[in-house]
């Protein structure tokens, strides 16, 4: 399935309007009219046998969030959050709120459940589900479309009774499906030959791609190019490396930053090559229970159609649960990720500690509760402790969800309910990374400051270009002019004078400075663009 451009509500209100006419329904004829009687005059306005595109632009994503904030004292109830995800911070990581809550996998298995019945129907053996009219047909598609709050809200009454989460959404499109004639002939071939979990996986898989292609991508792919900004905007700045915490070799600040964004583009590139699992081969993965009621027809490939035309890829060799490996997979590539983001946000942190960043103020912010001066790397600490939170969760999901008694055992439903608290930690470090970045100042001063004041990491190239000429012991001389003693721009000179090297190597010893030895560090951080490659990352199809 495809990502849906963003439509708020009055504009899917307008979007039909325009479509109606386009098709000549005038707008009298919708006044009034519900989604389902708007699509029913759209489709006979095109013509018989025309279909109208109800998946178009219609956003559920944007108006399951709006009907939630529309919800009585939203705010009381987010203050009363017992998780920060859905209290303090949930502004920031509500975009994946419509794919990975209750109301979402709700909503997942009524598009699963529905679409099963409508390919049943394509299957010419079962003659007992006929295709359906176009009437019927707009009406499950409309199921799928209009699905809101209220329904999910339905069948959570239903499960109050049924203590069954999948079986109050198959008796709650059983009740909405009564009233009309056609599929209410057929409404035991709802959840035909299925356990659960063949809707369940599929949910979880759909939950997954779309909410990781449409939410968590994108803004680790501005995650990435502001880092490779910061690379190519600091290429030329140079900056005193540290190895160990002690000072080593120059390099460029722009470099350092270049660094970060191949690492990350680089996991970016592993995404593609995951492919999202799905099963459907009922109670114990064989289609025991289809195989007998309709021995005639060739089960595992209905199977593996009905799977593949969900957008996922087909797992033929299942228990009654789809192992869950590619979640595993998944989620170790987001825990990678933050590693490296960690990484990036610590160094940040330590750089803006040693005075090479500034961070810009904004009027009416405080820094310390107690110490006026102060502007302290806060995002880049949120981002860290999220982080954390982020890769506890995902490894705890990645290295649960494989492990399952014999044929199954429900351990995976309540731990699956997790997804979008790895992911939504995430996508809260991600956005307060971006944050930190957004108010960073290079203090070109006090990068340059430290160099000046340590001329001893030339000790390097000199001892280096001695060995080319062949002059005895070079490590032995630099380490007795340099180690532990002060070493100055006048007392490196007169050690260069002092060598027997031929002119020109001298000369150019006593040009370099620890400003300018840098090695290929600018040319490594403008050739960063070429590296990151944002196009064919970052995607799972
Ligand atoms: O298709 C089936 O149901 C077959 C059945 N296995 C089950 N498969 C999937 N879901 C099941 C199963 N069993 C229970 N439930 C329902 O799962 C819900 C578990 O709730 P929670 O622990 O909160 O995640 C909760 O709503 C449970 O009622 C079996 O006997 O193998």
């Amino acid at each position: 399935m495809s990502a849906q451009p963003s439509l708020k509500a009055p504009a899917v209100a307008a979007f039909l309007v325009a479509e109606a006419a386009a098709h000549r329904v005038t707008a009298a004829a919708l006044a009034g009219a519900s989604r389902l009687q708007t699509r029913r005059l759209l489709c006979s306005a095109a013509g018989a046998g025309a279909t109208v595109e109800t998946r178009g632009p219609l956003d559920w994503a944007a108006r399951s969030l709006e009907e939630m904030q529309c919800a009585e004292d939203f705010d009381a109830f987010c203050m009363m959050g017992l998780s920060p995800l859905d209290g303090r911070y949930e502004r920031f990581v509500r975009d994946l709120k419509p794919f990975f809550s209750e109301f979402g996998l709700i909503r997942y298995r009524v598009i699963v459940e529905v679409k099963w019945l409508l390919k049943l129907s394509e299957i010419p053996e079962i003659t007992e589900v006929p295709p359906f009219s176009e009437d019927a047909q707009l009406f499950l598609d409309a199921i799928i479309q209009d699905f809101g709050l209220a329904d999910a809200k339905e069948v959570k009454n239903i499960e109050k009774i049924t203590n069954h989460d999948v079986k109050a959404v198959e008796y709650f499109l059983k009740k909405k499906c009564s009233s009309h004639p056609e599929i209410a002939k057929v409404l035991e071939f709802f959840h035909f030959g299925c356990t659960s979990e063949d809707i369940n996986n599929l949910s979880h898989a759909l939950a997954l791609k779309e909410g990781v292609n449409t939410v968590m991508f994108p803004v680790m792919i501005d995650t990435c190019k502001a880092i490779c900004s910061l690379a190519k905007q600091n290429s030329p700045i140079p900056m005193l490396s540290r190895t160990h915490g002690q000072p080593a070799s120059p390099t460029t600040l722009g470099k350092e930053m270049a660094n970060f964004a191949a690492r990350l583009s680089n996991i970016g590139k592993s995404f593609s090559q995951v492919k999202i699992l799905g099963k459907f081969a009922g109670a114990v993965g064989n289609y025991n229970a289809d195989v007998v009621a309709y021995p005639e027809v060739d089960w595992p490939k209905v199977a593996e159609e009905f799977v593949r035309s969900l957008g996922l890829e087909f797992n033929p060799y299942v228990t009654q649960i789809e192992p869950h490996d590619y979640i595993s997979k998944l989620f170790n590539l987001f825990v990678q990720f933050n590693n490296v983001l960690t990484d990036f946000d610590r160094d940040m942190w330590a750089y803006i500690s040693l005075g090479y960043f500034k961070q810009i103020v904004k009027a009416g912010e405080v820094g310390s509760s107690t110490m006026p001066h102060k502007v302290n790397p806060i995002d880049f600490e949120n981002s860290d402790g999220n982080l954390t939170m982020a890769n506890g969760t995902l490894s705890s999901l990645s290295m649960k969800l494989p492990i399952s008694r014999m044929q199954r055992d429900l351990t995976d439903s309540t731990v699956l309910r997790n997804l979008g608290v790895g992911l939504g930690h995430s996508l809260l470090a991600y956005k307060a990374t971006l944050r930190g970045i957004s108010k960073l100042q290079v203090n070109e001063f006090r990068l340059s400051e430290d160099l000046e004041q340590t001329w001893e990491v030339l000790a390097e190239p000199i001892q280096t270009v001695m060995r080319r000429y062949g002059i005895p012991e070079p490590y032995e001389k630099l380490k007795e002019l340099t180690r532990g003693q002060a070493v100055t721009k006048d007392s490196i000179r007169q050690f260069i004078e002092g060598l027997d090297l031929p002119e020109k190597a001298r000369a150019s010893l006593l040009k370099l400075t620890p400003h300018s030895y840098i090695g290929e560090a600018e040319n490594l951080a403008r050739g960063i663009e070429e590296i990151v490659d944002l196009k064919s990352g970052f995607r799972i199809e």
